[in-house]
């Protein structure tokens, strides 16, 4: 593979609901093994970033390349194969109620066709990978949060994706769970080089599983940086993100006003 494409480039996508402009030209490059962060406000689109990569949602205008080749214009049978290069964990976990742990982690492996034997023993080795012992014939009801949200992970890494979508991946556990997380992230971009793209407003997490931050705002990638500038760069929107000020130059609305006016009412 030629390493100086972009895994995933995202071209002047355009998106919008309505009269609601959500992306408005945003450009994203991500290399092979490149764990990027997307951060941004609520409501800025980075859901519907991702949405529109995995084909969930259809563009008005722009391009989305996977290692230079445009997934979405290609016939369905030749897109859902190379789907399965792809890794997703939703913030939920999204988990089947009726299918037990080991049937929820091995999912794609079972719809390729191989064996519940062989699906089980892989099902078992990720769940121990994510440190879940014996759970494998539990069903997600039985499941703490946390527990519920790692065997997303290993359901999101059960086939050996090379490119992975984190959305929100802390979202709703307590810090030490995040931690957690957090570590097993950095394990599986660091042992397997995923390229990974992840979507978060947690600070802490995104400098801890990212080498780069991109913050989308307005409806474009503002700003692209190395993770271990976040705290020296000086761009004045990040840095109000960043500080969670607002005030600033980026434009906070709620309901359609400023959040300054807003507040002073
Ligand atoms: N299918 C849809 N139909 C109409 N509007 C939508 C749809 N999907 C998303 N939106 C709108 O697009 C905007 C961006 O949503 P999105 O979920 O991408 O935000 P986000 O940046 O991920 O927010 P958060 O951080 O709160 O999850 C929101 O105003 C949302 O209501």
């Amino acid at each position: 593979m030629n390493n100086t494409i972009p895994r995933i480039s995202i071209k002047g996508l355009h998106k919008r609901f309505d009269d609601k402009i959500i992306l408005d030209g945003a450009d994203l490059d991500i290399m092979p093994g490149q764990s990027t962060t997307v951060i941004g406000m609520s409501g800025t689109g980075k859901s519907v970033l991702i949405k529109c990569i995995l084909g969930l949602i259809k563009p008005d205008a722009g391009e989305i390349l996977i290692d230079g080749e445009n997934w979405l214009a290609l016939p369905e049978h030749e897109q859902l194969q190379r789907m399965q290069r792809v890794g997703m964990l939703f913030q939920g976990a999204a988990l089947f109620d009726s299918l037990s742990v080991w049937e929820n982690v091995s999912f794609a492996l079972l719809r390729r066709g191989l064996s519940q034997t062989k699906a089980k023993e892989r099902a078992i080795e990720v769940l121990e990978w994510v440190g879940l012992h014996s759970i494998e014939d539990k069903v997600p009801s039985e499941l703490s949060g946390g527990m519920a949200k790692r065997v997303g992970l290993a359901r999101t890494i059960c086939h050996k994706p090379d490119i992975v979508f984190f959305d929100e991946p802390t979202t709703g556990l307590d810090p030490i769970m995040s931690d957690v997380i957090n570590k097993l992230i950095v394990r599986l971009h660091k042992d397997s080089g995923t390229t990974i793209l992840s979507i978060t407003h947690d600070m802490k997490s995104a400098a801890m599983i990212s080498d780069h931050i991109a913050l989308l705002c307005h409806g474009r990638v503002h700003r692209q940086i190395p993770a271990n500038e976040l705290d020296s760069d000086q761009d004045p929107m990040l840095r109000q993100f960043i500080e969670g000020k607002a005030e600033g130059p980026i434009n906070c609305s709620i309901w359609g006003k400023q959040i300054e006016e807003a507040i002073q009412r």
